[in-house]
């Protein structure tokens, strides 16, 4: 199994180009389900959750057409789904990738029928689902549970327009009802929508493939369904969350980095929270360029839906934070389980303590190199980033996490400086 060995200590510089977004692109390949037409997805990142959702829609009976180089830039994906051949998503594919939920909305849409794998919980927290079956039986699917799958079945006619009404903000549900929604007869609406850039990404590609959505962007979105939905081409928007990451790869290493074709809009709380600490942050026509010339500040940081400050850089944050001049608070709202970064980052010298749902983050003066591991994506990164700033050597073990979230991590980082490399053992 591979793993990254950091060497610590170089400041990074440079430019650092960000790929097309994981979070976008997971919930564009499925919109290939909801017509007979092909999808063409530009901007593709090279991701293994990207190489497992192809496998799954492959498996449902589309065909796959990837086309371009190495970096996302240039390479592209035509989804094209002529007919379904098969409803199920199995075990396997599910439980490698819990973005497989989503193929759920399209399925039922489109095929009249799915039966998809339960996703269960994962590292992070528990993750129930039941939110996107509640949508779904709003729009009149039966919704059935046995031996670990959830059925869902439209009834006579396809499903229908209905009013959907999220108790809390859920992306995954929000994802599934609108995919399920623009092919139901009639309107719908949904109520306490997520607003995160990811979905705005999921409306303007359905509304380019024919489907009719009022009031993209806000908590209450309404959809007006249509028989069918025709191919198009669709770029994928830049992954803000790869953005933040290389921006504390910049902090932490007192560098300074262009990160090219970041969204400074879609970025805007984290942006934040970086020029809290104490970042130079420039917001650019191409991207967003951050320098770091003093240590960093401590900062008081709670997660929460966009536009919020995003769980999804609580980790990254977190190693920034572990050397700060000063006490931090982090605080995690959305995921009950989302610290298992913060033994691993002990074992490199932070001083964290985590008291309920907030971790006491109190800034050391230096990291010391080990041997991590983590077991999920982005503490996956806080640990390379922790490595980035510590004295000797980190390896981290689990890299199949990162491949799941980072395009060529360890190129383009050592491309701006980073003494950085992936070994592979047995
Ligand atoms: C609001 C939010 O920040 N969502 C994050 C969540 O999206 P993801 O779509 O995975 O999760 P949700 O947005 O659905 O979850 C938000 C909250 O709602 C709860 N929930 C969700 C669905 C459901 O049916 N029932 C239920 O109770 C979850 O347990 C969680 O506490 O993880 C992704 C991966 O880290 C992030 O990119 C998203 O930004
Ligand atoms: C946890 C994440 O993703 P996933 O929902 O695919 O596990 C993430 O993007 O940080």
């Amino acid at each position: 199994m591979d793993s990254i060995v950091v060497r610590g200590g170089n400041r990074l510089s440079g430019t650092v180009q960000i790929s097309g977004a994981k979070n976008a692109v997971l919930t564009l390949m499925p919109c290939a389900l909801l017509t007979d037409e092909g999808l063409c997805l530009e901007n593709l990142p090279r991701l293994a959750d990207v190489d497992n959702f192809m496998h799954l829609l492959n498996q449902h009976g589309a065909s796959t057409m990837l086309e371009g180089g190495h970096n996302g830039g240039g390479r592209k994906m035509t989804v094209k789904a002529a007919s379904i051949a098969s409803t199920v998503a199995p075990y396997d594919f599910v439980r490698k990738m819990r973005a497989s939920i989503l193929v759920l909305g399209p399925l039922v849409a489109r095929a009249g029928e799915a039966t998809v794998s339960m996703p269960g919980g994962c590292a992070i927290g528990n993750r129930p689902i039941d939110l996107h079956l509640k949508a779904l039986e709003a729009l009149g699917a039966d919704i059935e549970l046995a031996a670990g799958y959830v059925k869902a079945t439209a009834p006579d006619g396809g499903l229908k327009g209905g009013t959907i009404s999220f108790p809390m903000v859920s992306v995954g549900a929000t994802e599934n009802a609108l995919m399920a929604a623009v092919l139901a007869s009639g309107e719908t609406v949904i109520e306490n929508a997520a607003r995160e850039p990811e979905i705005v990404d999921l409306c303007n590609c359905l509304v380019a493939m024919g489907a009719e959505i009022e009031d993209i962007g806000s908590d209450r979105l309404v959809v007006h369904g249509t028989d069918r939905l025709h191919g198009t081409t669709y770029s994928v928007m830049p992954d803000r969350i790869e953005a933040g990451s290389y921006a504390c790869a910049a902090a932490i290493t007192g560098g300074e980095l262009m990160l090219k074709g970041a969204d400074a809009h879609d970025m805007a709380a984290i942006l934040a929270g970086l020029r809290d600490v104490g970042l130079g942050v420039q917001e650019l026509a191409d991207g967003v360029k951050v320098s770091a010339d003093a240590r960093l500040k401590p900062a008081t940081i709670s997660t929460a839906p966009f536009p919020g400050f995003p769980t999804d850089m609580q980790a990254q944050f977190m190693s920034m934070l572990a050397l700060a001049d000063g006490t931090s608070m982090l605080t995690e709202t959305i995921f009950e389980n989302r610290y298992m970064h913060v033994p691993e980052l002990a074992r490199m010298g932070a001083d964290i303590e985590v008291r309920g749902r907030t971790a006491v983050v109190k800034g050391v003066d230096e990291l010391v190199g080990a041997n991590v591991m983590a077991t999920d994506l982005r503490a996956s990164m806080s640990l390379v980033l922790a490595g980035l700033a510590a004295r000797g050597e980190t390896k981290v073990l689990r890299v199949y996490h990162l491949d799941r979230g980072y395009e060529s991590l360890e190129d383009k980082l050592s491309a701006v400086g980073a003494d950085i490399e992936r070994v592979s053992e047995g």
